[in-house]
């Protein structure tokens, strides 16, 4: 396909994405099972532009003046992807699938004739109106800092499995070590058309020497501190991510409960930990009663709680857009709720972690708080403290609205956004 096919097919997938609410991994598999010619070069060429249109749709909407699919395609392969207007001009010309070609007007705004820096501050952060006081209150002066660098094509990370690797062994070849997480190895974000490569078809990957997880969740995983021996419960595991990392950081010895609600998401997590060969990994299938017999016995709890998923915008970027204030209370109703029931397995002395992908106050410090006002026997400690005593003073810190809690994100630690705070019960 030539790039004028390519903008419109992409233009053809925004439609699916913003008119038809269809998810976007959705619509993209639906257009390449009804274009079975094109490559894979073209789709993830097309993949990156309605990608980047739903990153910056507000941004690049004011750019254009325009918000229609056809608009938000042209200026993301522009504005983000790194093609410029003559590009477009010498490449569509004569070229029926492009349809229309360029206007005056779209050429002058391809080259800048809106300024940005002129739109108001939630546009140009490409955070949703409704959001953006949540945002504001939350980041202050950072906000709009914060926002836009939830715009950037994200990099792929993988987490050297320290049972079977260390880092220095795997053979990734373009992959850089991560500066936080002293497990973690990096791919930069893609440029233009291209892709990350498919890790899950190495063999180093296959036989569970790496996983694939952000740096975020590495580093959360990490500052549970888990110590080889302890009892550890993950109690909202999902497909077992930070159950693994915290199974490896124990050396694998002692014992990490994977648990979760939902049995679907909790399977993956058998063959996963197989084969990372994590053994102290216990799967538990709901209903909660199954753990009945480790209430007031596990050193740690982590609680990952059901979110809004604010911190992985630039994976999930159509999320953003999707996000209403229903689902927001739906969720902290979710949090207050599994905070209530986990906190029942920490034995006295022991750690209480909540960790969100989020970047809202409302799902992060005000839930701690709140649970700290309802539970008498659990005090905030500072993970400021526990960062320092894992990862010294040397790299970069995260964002800290209270000065005891933790919000990792894109532009603080160049990971995805994560808030993580330590709760200790007293002995
Ligand atoms: C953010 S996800 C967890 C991701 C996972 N820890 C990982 O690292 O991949 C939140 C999980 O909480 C689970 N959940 C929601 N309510 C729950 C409850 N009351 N008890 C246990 N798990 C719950 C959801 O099913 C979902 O899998």
């Amino acid at each position: 396909m030539r790039l004028g096919g390519r903008i419109q097919a992409a233009a053809e997938v925004l439609e699916d994405v913003i008119e038809r609410r269809t998810p976007v991994t959705m619509a993209l598999r639906d257009w390449g099972k009804a274009h079975r010619f094109a490559g894979s070069k073209d789709r993830s060429a097309i993949g990156n532009i309605v990608l980047d249109a739903l990153r910056r749709k507000s941004s690049i909407g004011f750019r254009m003046d325009d918000l229609s699919p056809r608009a938000l395609a042209i200026g993301a392969a522009v504005f983000s992807g790194g093609i410029t207007v003559e590009d477009i001009l010498e490449q569509t010309e004569g070229d029926a699938h492009f349809g229309t070609p360029l206007t005056e007007s779209q050429i002058a705004k391809l080259r800048g004739q809106i300024n940005l820096e002129t739109a108001p501050e939630w546009i140009r952060a490409d955070v949703p109106d409704w959001l953006w006081p949540a945002f504001e209150t939350n980041f202050d002066e950072e906000a709009v800092i914060e926002g836009e660098a939830l715009t950037h094509r994200p990099p792929l990370d993988i987490r050297a499995n320290a049972i079977k690797a260390t880092r220095e062994q795997l053979d990734l070849p373009n992959a850089i070590p991560t500066t936080i997480s002293p497990v973690g190895m990096r791919f930069a974000p893609v440029e233009g058309a291209a892709r990350h490569p498919n890790i899950q078809s190495d063999p180093d990957f296959m036989t569970g020497k790496f996983d694939i997880q952000d740096e975020g969740s590495q580093i959360v995983s990490l500052l549970v501190a888990a110590k080889p021996g302890e009892t550890i419960l993950d109690y909202c595991a999902g497909g077992g991510g930070k159950s693994l990392a915290i199974a490896a950081d124990m050396n694998n010895e002692g014992a990490v409960h994977a648990f979760d609600i939902d049995k679907r998401r909790l399977a993956p997590t058998y063959e996963r930990a197989m084969r990372a060969g994590a053994t102290i990994i216990k799967v538990t299938q709901p209903p909660a009663k199954s753990l009945n017999h480790l209430r007031g016995k596990v050193d740690r709890v982590l609680v990952d709680a059901p979110c809004t998923g604010v911190g992985t915008w630039r994976r999930k970027p159509d999320a953003k857009w999707r996000l209403t204030e229903d689902a927001l209370g739906r969720r902290m109703q979710e949090q207050v709720k599994v905070l209530d029931e986990a906190k029942n397995f920490v034995k006295p002395g022991g750690f209480l972690f909540y960790v969100t992908c989020s970047m809202l106050a409302a799902e992060n410090e005000a839930q701690v708080y709140a649970f700290l006002e309802r539970t008498s026997d659990f005090t905030l400690l500072s993970a400021g403290e526990v960062w320092e005593d894992r990862f010294g003073t040397e790299v970069n810190k995260p964002w800290s609205a209270d000065g005891c809690t933790l919000t990792l994100s894109p532009a603080s630690t160049d990971t995805d956004g994560f808030f993580f705070a330590v709760m200790e019960k007293s002995a």
